[in-house]
C-alpha cells in the first residue's frame, strides 16, 4: 500500500514539475492512488492535452522514479474567458480566437486551420469560421468541395459542415467567388456579424476565427464587435512582415483583446535535399516582436513543401502526416494557446475591461 506520507511526498514533486505549454509549476491538480504494484495518476487540466500522453508519462517516471507501474489519465475542462469590454458570448461557443496576421500571404490560414485541427487532435471540440472573405480558402484546406452549402434549420440558422471533426462556416459557402469582392467594408463587416450569430455552433471549446488580413477598418471593426477572448499573431520573419504584425498587435491591444502569442510561419527553409535548416530570413524576427509587446513566440513553423502541398490538397499536414515535425510544432503550439488561455483567467478575474472608445462608425 502506498502511504498517505509517500503519497504527499509523490504528489508534491508532481505538483512542482513545469508545465511546458504555460511554463509554470502544474500545481494542484494532481489526484493519485496507488498499491505495491502500481501508481494511477490523474490530471485535470485546463486546456486539452491528450497528445502528450506519451511524453507526460516518461517525464512523470522521471521525476517519480519509482519503480512501480505508473498510469496517467489525462482530463481537462476548458472554461469561458472573458471577452474584450464584456462582450455577450456566443451561443454554443466557449471561447473565440482571432487569428490575424498584418499583412496577407504569411500563412494565417494554413496556421489556423492545422492549429484548429491540431485543438481538436488533443482533445478540443473546434469550429473555424473563414472571415478572410477576400481571400477565403479554409473551404478548400478542409477538403469541402467546391459549392458546398451548410443546411439551414428554421430558416434561420446554418448548420455548419463537419471535416476531421471540426465544425467550418465560411462566406464561401454563402456566395459565388465574385461576390465578396465588389463589397465596401461594413457590408463586409455586416455580413461576417451575421455568419457568426446565425450559426448553430454546436458545442463548441474554441472557435479559430481566421480574420481578413490587414489591420484597417473591417479587422478592427471585428475586434470590437466579436467577443473575442485571446488573439494570435501570425508573421513570417522579414522586417517588413514584423512591422504589419506590430500593427496587428497594437490594434488588438487597443480594443482589449489579450494577444496570447505570435507564430512565427516560414521560419527557416529545410533543403529537400540534405535536410539542412537555414534561416534565410533571420531567426529573431518574432522573439524581437515578442519581446517588445511582452507576448511569448508559441512557435516557429519551418518554410516546408509538405505544410503547402497539404493544405493546398485539402488535408492539411496535421492530418495528413500526423508523426511529421511540423505537426509536432502545430500540437505543441494548440497547447500552449489552450494553456495561455486558460492561465488569463486567473489575471483576468480581477482586471476590469474597458469598453473599447475608438471612434467607428456603427455599421
Ligand atoms: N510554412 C509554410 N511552408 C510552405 N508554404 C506555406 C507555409 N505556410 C503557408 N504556406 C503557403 O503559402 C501560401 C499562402 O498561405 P495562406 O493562404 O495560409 O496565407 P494567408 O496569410 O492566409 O494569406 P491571405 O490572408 O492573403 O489569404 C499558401 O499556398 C500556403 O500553402
Amino acid at each position: 500500500m502506498t502511504t498517505n506520507t509517500q503519497q504527499t511526498e509523490l504528489l508534491a514533486i508532481l505538483e512542482s514539475l513545469i508545465d511546458e505549454n504555460s511554463g509554470q509549476p502544474y500545481g494542484s491538480v494532481w489526484q493519485m492512488t496507488g498499491d505495491e504494484s502500481r501508481l494511477h495518476i490523474s490530471l485535470n487540466l485546463g486546456y486539452p492535452a491528450e497528445m502528450e500522453q506519451a511524453s507526460l508519462e516518461a517525464r512523470i517516471k522521471t521525476a517519480l522514479d519509482d519503480s512501480r507501474e505508473i498510469t496517467l489519465d489525462i482530463a481537462h475542462e476548458v472554461k469561458s474567458q472573458p471577452t474584450q469590454g464584456n462582450i455577450t458570448g456566443l451561443k454554443g461557443v466557449k471561447n473565440i480566437i482571432a487569428v490575424a496576421s498584418g499583412k496577407g500571404g504569411v500563412g494565417k490560414s494554413t496556421t489556423t486551420v492545422n492549429l484548429a485541427l491540431a485543438m481538436a487532435k488533443e482533445g478540443a471540440r473546434v469550429g473555424i469560421l473563414d472571415a478572410d472573405i477576400y481571400g477565403p480558402s479554409q473551404g478548400m484546406m478542409m477538403g469541402f468541395a467546391d459549392g458546398t452549402r451548410p443546411e439551414v434549420r428554421e430558416d434561420k440558422f446554418f448548420i455548419p459542415p463537419t471535416a476531421y471533426g471540426v465544425q467550418v462556416m465560411s462566406m464561401a459557402f454563402l456566395t459565388t467567388k465574385d461576390t465578396p469582392v465588389a463589397w465596401r467594408g461594413p457590408m463586409v463587416t455586416g455580413a461576417l456579424m451575421q455568419i457568426l450569430t446565425q450559426t448553430d455552433w454546436n458545442d463548441l471549446d474554441y472557435l479559430f476565427i481566421d480574420m481578413p488580413p490587414g489591420t484597417g477598418d473591417i479587422q478592427l471593426t471585428l475586434a470590437q464587435k466579436v467577443p473575442v477572448a485571446g488573439s494570435v499573431i501570425v508573421t513570417t520573419p522579414q522586417d517588413i512582415a514584423l512591422l504589419d504584425a506590430r500593427r496587428g498587435i497594437e490594434m488588438f491591444n487597443k480594443v482589449k483583446i489579450p494577444v496570447l502569442g505570435v507564430v512565427e510561419n516560414m521560419s527557416t527553409h529545410i533543403c529537400s535535399n540534405c535536410g539542412h535548416h537555414e534561416a534565410i530570413f533571420g531567426d529573431e524576427g518574432g522573439a524581437s516582436l515578442a519581446k517588445e509587446y511582452s507576448v511569448n513566440v508559441l512557435g516557429k513553423l519551418p518554410l516546408s513543401l509538405a505544410i503547402r502541398e497539404q493544405s493546398d490538397a485539402g488535408k492539411p499536414i496535421v492530418i495528413d502526416a500526423p508523426e511529421s515535425d511540423a505537426t509536432g510544432i502545430y500540437q505543441s503550439i494548440a497547447r500552449k494557446l489552450g494553456a495561455t488561455l486558460a492561465g488569463n483567467q486567473d489575471s483576468s478575474d480581477n482586471k476590469q475591461f474597458v469598453m473599447p472608445t475608438i471612434g467607428m462608425s456603427d455599421d
